[in-house]
Parts: C-alpha cells; sequence; structure tokens
C-alpha cells in the first residue's frame, strides 16, 4: 500500500436471518490482487526489490479449520483460516516479519440450510449460484482490491447448528475482464468444475514451509496449476522405463508426477536453495531413490543419457538449450522434448517456410527434429505471474538426419538469414561476405567435415540474424579486394545460384530441402562456410 498505493479493503459480512452485522477494514496490501499468490499482506523492514518474489505460503499458512488441527491448504494461500470452535468465530488470519492480519468473526449461533447471500460483487452466473448453494448458511470473508474491483478472494464456510465445516476459498476475476475462478482445493474446499478433492495431490504441491525469494535473473516462474502440470505429463507420455531429464526443477511440481510415473528422473538445477526443497519434498514422499539431482548450469555440463525430457525452462536459455540437447545428442537416442517455452518463441520454432515468422531457428531445429505444438499455458498458472505466455511443445529428434558437417550448416543459415527478407543474390552480393567465404573456403577446402560437433555445441548460434554487414574483415581484405581470385570466387558464387535457380528467391521463404540442395551446390563448386 505504501509503495503502489494500492489498498485492499478486507470486510467481513455476517448475514444470519433477518440480521446482519458488516465489519470493514482497510488493510495494507503490497502487490495488486491480480498476483493475489503473492500477496504479502505486510510490510516488512525487508521489502521485496522490484525482481525479486516472495513466496509466502509458510506451514503456519498451510493451515485451517481448528486452530489445533493441521488441514490440507493449497500452496501460496496467503492467508490462515482459522475456525476457532472455542470462540465461535471465523477468520483469516495472516502472520508475517511482526504484522499480522487477523480478520475474524462471530459464528451464527444457528444456522439451519438456508440458502445465504452470497457476498458477491460480481456479475451473478451459473457458477456463482451452484458455489453459493455450496456454501449455504456460510460466512463470508470476502477480500477486494478497492480500486479496480477486478479481483476478489472469497472464503466461506459453511456453518451448521454444532459444527463449522466445509470451507471453500477462490479468487474470482470479474467477467468484464474475463472471468476466472482460481479454486483452492483441500478438505472442505472444491474445484469449480466439480473435480474430485486430491488430498494426495496437495500434499505434493506442498513446499512444506520453506520460503525465499524467486529471482527473475534465473527465470524462476513457478508453474503452480495442478491442472496444467497434469496435462504436461499426459502429454509426454512417460513410460515407466523411461529416464527423464527435467532441467530446472524448481521446487518440484513436475518432478514429482514424473517421478510418479518414470523409472527414474535426472533434474538438473541451478538453485541450491531449490535442489534442497526438492529433495526434501521427494524424501517426504519416499521417492528419492528415483530421483538424481545435477546442481549446477546446464549449459555447461555434460547432458546425462535420458530417454525423455520433460521440462518448464527457464526461458531465458531456451535458444542455447534447444541447441545443447538437439546439437549436442545429435546422434544419440531419445524420444522427444517436451519443452514449456515462451509463447513467442515457441512460435517461431514452429513457423515454416514461408510463414511470417519463418526465421533461422526453425530451420536449424527442423534439420534433427521435427516441432509440434501440444498446448498453450497461460502466465496466470504460474507464480509469480511472468509477463509472457507460454506454449508446450514437443520436439522429437528425426531418425534419419542429413549427412552434413553441423558447423557448416549453421555458417551457411547465419550468411544466408543475415538479410532475410531480401535476395540470396543480394546477400552473397557484399563484399565482405564474399572475403570471409572465400578465406572460409580455403582453409577448410581440404577439411569440411571435422568431429569437432561434440565440443563446440556450446557456441553454437541457432538463432542469431546477425543482420549486420559486419564480416571478419582482416588483413586480407585490403589486398585481396581486387583481387583476380577473389572476383572469380564471387562470379562462381553469383553462378551457382543462378544455376540452381536460387539468385531470386528469398531465405524465408526456402524449405529445409532447398537450402540443403543450395549447400551441396556451393560445396560442389569449393564454397564452404566454416
Ligand atoms: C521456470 S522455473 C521452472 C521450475 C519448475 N520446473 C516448475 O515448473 O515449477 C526454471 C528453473 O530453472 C532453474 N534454472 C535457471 N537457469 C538454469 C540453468 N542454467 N541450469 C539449470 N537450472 C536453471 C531455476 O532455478 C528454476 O528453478
Amino acid at each position: 500500500a505504501i509503495e503502489r498505493g494500492v489498498k485492499v479493503h478486507c470486510s467481513a459480512l455476517l448475514k444470519h436471518s433477518l440480521s446482519s452485522v458488516s465489519f470493514r477494514e482497510t488493510l495494507e496490501c503490497k502487490y495488486p490482487l491480480s498476483s493475489f499468490n503473492l500477496v504479502n499482506f505486510s510490510s516488512s523492514p525487508s521489502k521485496p526489490t522490484s525482481d525479486v518474489h516472495f513466496l509466502t505460503s509458510t506451514n503456519d499458512e498451510n493451515k485451517c479449520g481448528e486452530t489445533d488441527q493441521v488441514e490440507e491448504m493449497p500452496e501460496a494461500f496467503p492467508l490462515e483460516i482459522q475456525v476457532k470452535r472455542i470462540t465461535n468465530t471465523a477468520g483469516l488470519m495472516r502472520n508475517y516479519i511482526l504484522k499480522s492480519i487477523d480478520v475474524s468473526v462471530s459464528r451464527p449461533s444457528l444456522v439451519t440450510g438456508e440458502e445465504h447471500e452470497n457476498n458477491m460483487r460480481i456479475g451473478d452466473d451459473e457458477e456463482e449460484r451452484d458455489n453459493s448453494r455450496l456454501c449455504q448458511s456460510g460466512i463470508p470473508l470476502t477480500l477486494n482490491d478497492s480500486k479496480q474491483q477486478r479481483d476478489s478472494m472469497e472464503f466461506c464456510c459453511a456453518s451448521r447448528k454444532d459444527d463449522l465445516a466445509g470451507a471453500g476459498s477462490f479468487i474470482r476475476k470479474n467477467k468484464k475482464y474475463g472471468m476466472k475462478i482460481y479454486s483452492y482445493e483441500g478438505r472442505g474446499f472444491w474445484q469449480e468444475e466439480g473435480v474430485e478433492y486430491r488430498h494426495k495431490l496437495k500434499q505434493k504441491e506442498r513446499w512444506q514451509g520453506e520460503s525465499f525469494h524467486l529471482l527473475k535473473s534465473r527465470g524462476q516462474h513457478l508453474l503452480t496449476n495442478p491442472r496444467v502440470l497434469d496435462s504436461i505429463i499426459r502429454r509426454a507420455k512417460v513410460l515407466p522405463t523411461d529416464t527423464v531429464l527435467e532441467i530446472g526443477p524448481g521446487t518440484g511440481n513436475l518432478t514429482v508426477r514424473l517421478l510418479e510415473l518414470a523409472l527414474k528422473v535426472i533434474a538438473v538445477e541451478i538453485d541450491e536453495r531449490m535442489v534442497n526443497t526438492l529433495q526434501n519434498r521427494v524424501a517426504k514422499l519416499g521417492l528419492e531413490d528415483k530421483l538424481v539431482v545435477i546442481t549446477g548450469n546446464v549449459l555447461k555440463m555434460e547432458l546425462p543419457h535420458f530417454d525423455l525430457c520433460v521440462s518448464n525452462i527457464p526461458y531465458g536459455i531456451s535458444s542455447p538449450l534447444i541447441a545443447k540437447i538437439f546439437l549436442r545428442s545429435f546422434k544419440s537416442c531419445f524420444r522427444s522434448a517436451i519443452l514449456l517455452l515462451q509463447k513467442e518463441f515457441a512460435c517461431r520454432l514452429l513457423a515454416k517456410p514461408g510463414e511470417s515468422d519463418f526465421n533461422r531457428l526453425a530451420l536449424n531445429v527442423r534439420l534433427v527434429a521435427s516441432v509440434d505444438f501440444l498446448m498453450n499455458v497461460s502466465k496466470k498458472d504460474f507464480v509469480p505471474c511472468p509477463k509472457v505466455d507460454s506454449s508446450l511443445v514437443q520436439i522429437q529428434p528425426k531418425l534419419k538426419i542429413p549427412d552434413i558437417n553441423l558447423d557448416e550448416w549453421l555458417g551457411f543459415t547465419r550468411t544466408c538469414f543475415s538479410k532475410r527478407n531480401k535476395t540470396l543474390s543480394a546477400i552473397f552480393k557484399q563484399k565482405k561476405k564474399i572475403i570471409d567465404l572465400y578465406e572460409n573456403s580455403q582453409s577448410n577446402i581440404k577439411n569440411c567435415k571435422t568431429t569437432e560437433n561434440e565440443d563446440r555445441v556450446g557456441d553454437y548460434d541457432l538463432d542469431g540474424t546477425n543482420e549486420s554487414d559486419e564480416g571478419s574483415a582482416t588483413s586480407l581484405e585490403l589486398g585481396l579486394q581486387n583481387s583476380t581470385e577473389v572476383l572469380r570466387f564471387k562470379e562462381k558464387i553469383v553462378r551457382v545460384l543462378k544455376d540452381g535457380g536460387f539468385g531470386e528467391k528469398r531465405p524465408s521463404k526456402l524449405s529445409n530441402e532447398e537450402f540443403l540442395c543450395l549447400l551441396q551446390l556451393f560445396n560442389k563448386e569449393g564454397v564452404f562456410f566454416h
């Protein structure tokens, strides 16, 4: 509230028979409710900076029901729900570094089955009416973003004669902005689609009270929607004999699911805090024998053997990681990689020749693998909520890969895509390019196939378009510019393009087969690209 001027009103309305009592209190909230999972209802001296995020779920908050009774509670649920029979109250509670919120209302002494008017501020559709019925005779506590009236959190707890049970909690988004209900599950909690309660799953999704800053710089956006996680696992088609590689397991939301299905999971994680959390969590589930954790930077290590890779990767390393998985494992056999990628990146990866966003990345990956779209994932399914949506793709290595030198291919596609919308004859007219190519061709003419793929894969630039005209101008440049040799070399290039019918074509419209054909024509004439 202090930092951003966001205020949250916490209001509790108690309705019982003819009388109603309402109660309102203004609380401080650092984040707008649109990122409610992260709402930290306190202003502590150690404020999070803009690039760190709080996991606000603590062990204490993973409680609800009777004060002395710990029940299933969803992760990241920011408030403790307390039902105190002795004082006959129900409330929301949060303690965080010397600050606390405690909103409670007295339970009605007797409520019998009548349908209470839920304290909803949002449109009244069927779903809401259903929910309303579900929390008959409940005590609704509502937290609303008072500025925007967009998001709200509701808490209902059904009150019966001698008992206070059955609580429900969900965050709603206003219909105007696209209705969305985020249900929290657990004992006494329901899901909007009537899916069965999932105690076991919730147990898996807890990270047992550990709380730490999530670092944007490491792409730490945790996927927390259980349905999306399940859906990814279903699509990955894990076999009981599989060794699964997971890059960036984080707190283990995907890992625990993979462990249930696979023979073994090898998880590569750079952040030791995550590793500890993951190992604790997996140990509590008794699945530790199936898990191998490698702590370190995935880009700087030899990848282990695996049958399947299933990962929600840090988006910042998408391109080098895909290069590593698919080019390093160029000739090794794994079934496929199911990767959650930034949506825009996935679109570029899926682009086909002739499509507006066809690019060098798509071309290079398609040389060794096929890429399929599986599903989109909303940014809202992550904690903290990133700025971009995501897409799940499946990348399958091709069984038969063209017998070419990979360095050569990557150098060739880099040259061709240096001006993606120009014709190839215009691209190959650039003086510096000709001189570079001439030098390459001279030095590599006898050595066009190297065995260096394994060692140099980390350097592969799959994606770069290198739009500049700068070649690696050398001391030879001036001396060679006018030499007849270079002129002849240039004529050769023009001839290859013309005879092959490529001169007027644009790289963004050529298929892999056409690129391969052109490369062969160049090589035949002694023109090499690495
Ligand atoms: C997008 S999060 C995914 C977490 C988890 N899989 C999930 O879906 O909730 C990415 C994870 O990759 C880890 N990570 C980031 N860079 C890495 C690297 N270079 N090598 C290995 N892990 C990395 C982060 O620490 C983080 O845990």
